[in-house]
């Protein structure tokens, strides 16, 4: 194709162009200010399902933090806070700790991370968690991963995890079991109702279970592009379109002698 623009239309295509560029800048604003939200994974499943073990895969491979609800109530516990007794009392239990204290921890947390990618394992745990935390820290999950396990399996790996946990053993596994059917399944399906939940079955080395995890995140990297990013693609793209209004210009100048039609 071989068409020219001729003199009568370079106005128009100049107008054209400064709209253009309008939309362009429109399109820019709304794409970073949409990035300036972190993006939130919640990541579900019942105790053992192995969230834990699978953040930290996520986390090395896609740059993601990652903040265990569970791992920052045990450091305030052993932290001899006002809480410590508190908290040591609910977890040996297997009941869930008031949301204020685990909203305070993930967003003292967040706020000292430096990211903007965030993996929140274990969280939330009931509806109270849920709406606390949409309330308080002002933003919905992206996108909610949820392990799904076998109750047998789960009381296995929980049962040979032998970290110490206070919690993990053959009674107070049987109790968070409960909680998790009762409390958290009701979230999971909040969630589901409105699509953002990526179901994983669970069962398989933790390397298969990886694999299938990796799609879906893979999948966002998009929405990864960070602003500086944007804002070099929206440069790049910029001075193409004034380069080419430039050339058009001069090119209708010279060749009619006519003032410039800025
Ligand atoms: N796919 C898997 N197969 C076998 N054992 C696993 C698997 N994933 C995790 N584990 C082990 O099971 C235990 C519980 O896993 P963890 O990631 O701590 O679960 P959660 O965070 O859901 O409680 C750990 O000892 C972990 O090493
Ligand atoms: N949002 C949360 C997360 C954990 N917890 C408590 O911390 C315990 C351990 O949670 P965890 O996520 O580390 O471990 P798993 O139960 O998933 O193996 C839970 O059983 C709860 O007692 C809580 O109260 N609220």
């Amino acid at each position: 194709m071989n068409y020219r623009i001729t003199r009568t239309e370079v106005p128009n295509v100049l107008r054209f162009m400064a709209f253009f560029k309008t939309v362009i800048a429109k399109l820019v604003t709304e794409a970073t200010s949409n990035r300036c939200n972190p993006f939130i994974t919640f990541v579900l499943g019942g105790p053992g399902s192995g969230k834990g073990t699978q953040c930290v895969k996520i986390a090395e491979t896609f740059r993601f933090a990652h903040l265990s609800a569970g791992d920052l109530l045990r450091e305030e516990m052993s932290s001899n806070s006002e809480n410590g007794t508190l908290i040591h009392d609910i977890i040996k239990e297997g009941k869930i700790v008031p949301s204020e204290i685990t909203i305070n921890l993930l967003r003292k947390a967040i706020h000292s991370s430096g990211n903007h990618k965030f993996l929140i394992d274990g969280f939330p745990r009931n509806e109270e968690n849920r709406i606390a935390f949409e309330r308080i820290v002002g933003v919905e999950p992206d996108i909610v991963l949820f392990f799904d396990c076998p109750e047998e399996e789960m009381v296995k790996r929980v049962l040979n995890r032998n970290q110490g946990r206070v919690d993990d053993n053959i009674d107070t596994m049987k109790k968070r079991l409960e909680v998790f059917k009762k409390l958290n399944l009701p979230v999971i399906d909040y969630y589901s109702a409105k699509g953002k939940v990526c179901k994983i079955n669970a069962v398989g080395t933790v390397n298969e279970v990886f694999e299938k995890v990796r799609p879906v995140l893979a999948a966002l990297r998009y929405w990864f592009l960070d602003t500086s990013m944007i804002s070099i693609i929206e440069t790049i793209f910029l001075v193409a379109i004034h380069c080419y209004q430039l050339m058009l210009q001069i090119n209708y100048f010279f060749s009619k002698r006519l003032p410039f039609p800025w």
